[in-house]
């Protein structure tokens, strides 16, 4: 028996900003945005839209592009460190949007025997919640699972991230009938516990923290959604993590050089060009070649084998991230769908090909994991239409982005937007104060 993924779905917020206005007003050389880390849009969030509309989306199209029965989705993990609330899961807003919406078809309170969660571990939640996933579909086999992966990657204006900001969601159904792809069970993991980006919960002022770096802001607020990070740092322990992880997916299967067998190596990307960057690490180690110096890294890089192997297995995994920019947790699985959408647009049979990942979460963990395109997938991924769904979004000026992100916006910048919104947050009603509530436009 196989398992995997048997469908999937997906929703990037309706704005969009382009790179080239945010480097001009912030006197950042474009081409360093764009041909140095892979930077094209900034997908960016209306006022209506956040995790939980993301996530919600994302879920009903895969249904109804698959036709499923929701009664049949026997739990809904959500991985995500954008969460609305730090009890009530994401996951529970986005299920019970979607409940309404399919009422009509399918009665009240369809998720009513679903169970809902949601998982959180920086940039890799969600694939923990495909590893979570996959092993309950082993167990049992007759059941279907859906991963969501949603995240709002929102940096301080004017920091080192924020160009790299974006956000969306991507939605896997995971189940023993894997159209898609099969995902082996091995899974090479490393874990070490850094401070390279991350979002406490606390009221703190820099002076409290006498060893905290220059990029650290002044004043941590509690429930910030942008993070306290070091950019090289987090570079940094992305190498390592996935240089470990990698070791012990060989260590485990036994695998020599796997990366060479893999037709796409997808990343967890948190800018386009991340993967292709950093990886050059593992193949310099792989391939036996120098790699102590800044000299020879860049030796390296540059090297004409390296770049046909970046034009042959990650080149097409980048092409979504840079009309989006950073989806956190759901970034592997959008870098995913951009391969597979690329050959299918240029007509390839990726049948069998395999299919190598390599996670990060910041704070820190890395999975490196495998898994083999099914025989169907042509049918699965007929139903995206990625790239031609990234042209039908709305464009903004750098004035309307900096009061979206100042939240300085009281209502949505497409006014006449189809889909799910937030309606309202309650301010007066004690008991209830904090609630968010949701509403549908057809
Ligand atoms: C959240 C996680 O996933 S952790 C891992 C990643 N970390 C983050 O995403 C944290 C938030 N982001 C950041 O802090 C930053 O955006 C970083 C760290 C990702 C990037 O940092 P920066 O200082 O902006 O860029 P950096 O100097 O590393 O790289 C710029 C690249 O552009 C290239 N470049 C610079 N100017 C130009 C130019 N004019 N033309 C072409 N390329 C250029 C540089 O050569 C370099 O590429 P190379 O090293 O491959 O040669």
């Amino acid at each position: 028996m196989t398992f995997g993924i048997e469908a999937a779905g997906y929703y990037v917020p309706s704005l969009y900003l382009e790179i080239k206005d945010l480097a001009e007003k912030r006197g950042i050389e474009p081409a360093k945005l764009e041909k140095g880390l892979g930077l094209h849009k900034m997908g960016f969030p209306d006022v209506h839209e956040d995790a939980a509309t993301f996530a919600a989306e994302a879920l009903l199209k895969m249904i109804r592009d698959y036709d499923l029965n929701p009664k049949e989705i026997a739990r809904i993990y959500l991985g995500t460190e954008s969460a609305l609330d730090a009890a009530k899961p994401t996951a529970s807003y986005a299920m019970q949007m979607v409940e309404k919406v399919l009422e009509k078809e399918f009665g009240e309170r369809c998720f009513r025997n679903c169970d809902v969660v949601d998982m959180t571990f920086a940039c890799i939640g969600a694939v923990d919640a495909l590893h979570n996933s996959l092993d309950f579909v082993r167990i049992n086999p007759d059941k279907k699972a859906v991963v969501i992966a949603s995240d709002y990657a929102k940096y301080e204006l004017a920091s080192s991230g924020e160009y790299t900001q974006g956000g969306g969601a991507v939605a896997l159904l995971i189940s023993s009938k894997p159209d898609l792809l099969e995902i082996e069970n091995n899974w090479g993991i490393a874990t070490e516990s850094v401070f390279d980006f991350f979002k406490p919960r606390r009221n703190y002022s820099k002076k409290d923290l006498s060893s905290a770096p220059e990029t650290f802001p002044d004043k941590i607020e509690i429930f910030t959604d942008e993070p306290v990070f070091d950019g090289q740092y987090s570079n940094q322990c992305y190498q390592d993590r996935i240089r470990e992880a990698y070791q012990h997916y060989k260590e485990i299967t036994g695998k020599d050089k796997p990366y060479e067998a893999w037709k796409y190596l997808i990343f967890h990307l948190p800018y386009a060009f991340h993967g292709k960057r950093v990886f050059t690490e593992i193949y310099s180690i792989e391939n036996g070649l120098a790699y102590g110096t800044p000299d020879e890294q860049k030796a390296v890089a540059k090297s004409e084998n390296y770049l046909n192997f970046i034009n042959e297995k990650i080149e097409r995994s980048q092409r979504a991230s840079s009309e989006i920019g950073n989806m956190y947790t759901a970034s592997i699985f959008m870098a995913l769908l951009s391969a597979i959408q690329v050959s299918f647009d240029e007509g390839e049979d990726l049948t069998g090909a395999e299919i190598g990942f390599l996670g990060y979460g910041s704070g820190s963990k890395s999975k490196v994991f495998a898994g083999k395109i099914s025989e169907n997938w042509k049918t699965a991924a007929s139903k995206w239409n990625l790239f031609e769904n990234l042209k039908n979004r709305t464009a903004i000026d750098f004035e309307t982005y900096e009061k979206l992100h100042r939240k300085q916006l009281e209502s949505s910048v497409n006014e006449n937007y189809k889909g799910f919104g937030l309606q309202s947050v309650e301010t007066e009603n004690p008991v209830l104060k904090g609630a968010r509530y949701y509403a549908y436009k057809d």
